[in-house]
């Protein structure tokens, strides 16, 4: 190995000049050839200086005689670039071994397996449910620049009109603006005299109109109003008069579901089917559709209705189809905005029996760049979405069986299927024996088509949220998807029969249960309530194959991990951060 300057020419002259390792270097001959077949450079290490890139090396070359002159002036120029401490950094250029410049691995962009893995698995988390990268997008970019160039109102922009409602968190009228340049489309306007949660709803609509406005009514915008005669903040919220009509008023109409009919169809639309269970269920499908759809967006993007009840569905003459109203009770898990684990805010008609969205036991949200960080975590843990789907459920049902549209029939459906442990078979078991018409009408609705109708519904009021069919799932069941007028397809039949026997399965484990329970033992006398109620929550045990296993432990690990973070998180908020936060005391627990 020898130390020296070495210098390449090619015909364009001097391309490259460095102090240099040369491990088998080229001999340049008195005639001004490279007579070595091959030049194998190592240049200084890291930091190192030098001037210039792309030795032409390896190729017998004619270094001219113009070459050989710069070979010198440039030698004596080196020293002095390097005198003064001149150069590229070695970052910018090909350091290292240099064996064949042109044979050289490419030093640049490189794809590789684990980093293709990586970056699939870091993209995937960062667009699951809810979704914290659009989150991101949304928060810094979406909503700072809406705020800049939609139109500012005041109250004195508006006139108030008929008042619609009045609930628990403010008043509701229909308005016309008095400043028509505000809006470039006129119309009736709905305005929410809101007295708490009011910046929330107004936040939640505003999210909502960035990520799936045609989910929910049409709003306008959100102000506070601090010149109340009443002396107390309100807020205003607006939005487009959507129509007059909810899907509570539509049902209390004798003639439901006909009615709906004409409102989505079109008028004359249904008239190819006689008044009957089969037309009655093709308008339920479409309304049950459009209401999931709602919802699936809705819960795509992070947010959870929690107050989903005929009275907050409307139907909007506009679209001709069913959005969602009142978001003064929904939930962001993208930010935790509104989340409360332990708050009772629902209503208990329509309330899925866990009441609560999260699990009481996970903390309330850290703080928003932390909450968006965990949400995919926390989404998985708890799957919130679940108790929508619940009320939906209670929604299909009042739909299909007109005894329960009204108020005293839904709270005794209630109470019967929780003294039946919310197994819909046994409420199915004890209504039918009644042989009222209106029972029979909604079995005879539900059990068309091998009853798809009857298997959606169970889907969707099962006790356990978990246990629940997802929105989207909802939207692919074999109820809505048919196969033209064939009814359902092979494939859907195969999964439906899936379903079933899947089904038969915790019904065998059910009835061990109840076995079980009617024995007893001397001592204790059989289970208690809540022994019962757990055994039957439990899976059915499977054999656990290596994969099986190996995923449970890992979702377990995971759901550890994400419980002692947000626990840890929670106490750094509450203030304790100068106790000391005990990771392992956590991670035990
Ligand atoms: N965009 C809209 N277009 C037409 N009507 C609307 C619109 N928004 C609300 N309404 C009407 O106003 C009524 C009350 O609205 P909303 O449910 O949002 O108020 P609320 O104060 O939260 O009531 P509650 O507490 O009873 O749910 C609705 O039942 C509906 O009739």
């Amino acid at each position: 190995m020898v130390m020296e300057t070495a210098m390449a020419c090619t015909s364009g002259g001097v391309v490259a000049l460095a102090d240099v390792t040369v491990v088998r270097a080229a001999q340049l001959t008195s005639r001004g050839r490279f007579t070595g077949q091959k030049l194998v450079v190592r240049w200084p290490g890291a930091g190192g200086k030098g001037l210039g890139v792309g030795v032409g090396v390896g190729v017998r070359r004619k270094a001219s005689v113009g070459c050989r002159a710069s070979f010198e002036l440039v030698e004596h120029l080196h020293g002095l670039v390097l005198g003064v401490g001149v150069g590229l950094p070695c970052t910018v250029m090909e350091c290292g071994d240099v064996v064949y410049r042109s044979t050289l691995p490419r030093q640049g962009f490189q794809i590789t397996t684990p980093g293709v893995a990586l970056t699939v698995l870091i993209v995937t988390y960062l667009w699951a449910t809810p979704g914290v990268a659009p989150g991101f997008w949304d928060m810094f970019v979406l909503a700072p620049l809406e705020n800049l160039f939609r139109p500012r109102f005041r109250k004195e922009d508006l006139s108030l009109g008929k008042k619609l409602g009045e609930g628990a968190f403010g008043t509701v009228y229909k308005a016309s603006l008095t400043n028509k340049q505000l809006l470039k489309k006129d119309g009736p306007l709905v305005v929410k005299k809101a007295n708490e949660y009011g910046a929330v709803e107004a936040w939640m609509n505003e999210r909502v109109r960035r990520a799936c406005r045609k989910s929910c009514a049409d709003f306008v915008h959100g102000f506070l109003d601090d010149t109340s005669s009443k002396g107390k903040e309100e807020f205003w919220l607006l939005w487009r008069y959507e129509g007059k009509a909810t899907l509570a008023d539509l049902m209390a109409n004798k003639d439901f579901p006909y009615n709906v009919e004409e409102l989505i169809l079109g008028p004359g639309k249904g008239d190819d089917l006689p008044r009957g269970p089969e037309r009655q269920n093709r308008i339920l499908r479409t309304i049950l559709r459009q209401i999931l759809s709602a919802l699936a967006q809705l819960h795509s993007t992070g947010i959870v209705h929690r107050d989903v009840k005929p009275q907050n569905i409307i139907y909007s003459e506009d679209t001709k189809s069913f959005k969602i109203i009142d978001l003064g009770a929904a939930a962001d898990l993208r930010v935790g905005i509104n989340y409360i684990p332990k708050e009772f805010l629902l209503d208990p008609r329509y309330s899925a029996p866990e009441q609560y969205i999260m699990s009481t036991q996970t903390p309330s949200a850290p703080p928003p760049i932390i909450a968006a960080a965990l949400s995919p975590v926390l989404w998985q843990m708890n799957l919130p979405d679940r108790f929508d789907i619940y009320s939906l459920g209670l929604i299909f049902l009042q739909m299909a069986f007109p005894n329960l549209r009204n108020d005293s029939g839904l709270i005794s459906f209630n109470r019967q299927l929780k003294r039946r442990d919310y197994d819909m078979v046994q409420w199915r078991n004890l209504v039918e024996a009644k042989q009222s018409q209106d029972i029979r009408q909604g079995f005879e609705i539900l059990d068309m088509d091998g009853g798809v109708g009857w298997e959606l519904l169970k889907d969707m009021v099962r006790f356990k949220g978990r246990k629940r069919i997802s929105a989207n799932a909802a939207l692919a069941h074999p109820y809505f998807v048919r196969a033209g007028l064939f009814g359902l397809s092979g494939m859907q039949k195969l999964r439906l029969s899936l379903m079933r026997s899947s089904e038969q399965e915790n019904e065998g484990v059910d009835w061990v249960t109840s076995l079980m329970a009617k024995s007893g033992t001397e001592s204790v006398g059989g289970f208690t309530e809540a022994q019962l109620q757990n055994m039957r929550e439990k899976e059915p045990r499977r054999k656990g194959s290596i994969q099986r296993n190996a995923m449970a432990q890992a979702l377990k690990l995971q759901r550890k991990a994400a419980q002692t973070i947000a626990a840890t998180v929670d106490d750094i908020q509450k203030g304790e951060v100068g106790k000391r936060v005990n990771w392992w005391n956590r991670w035990q627990n």
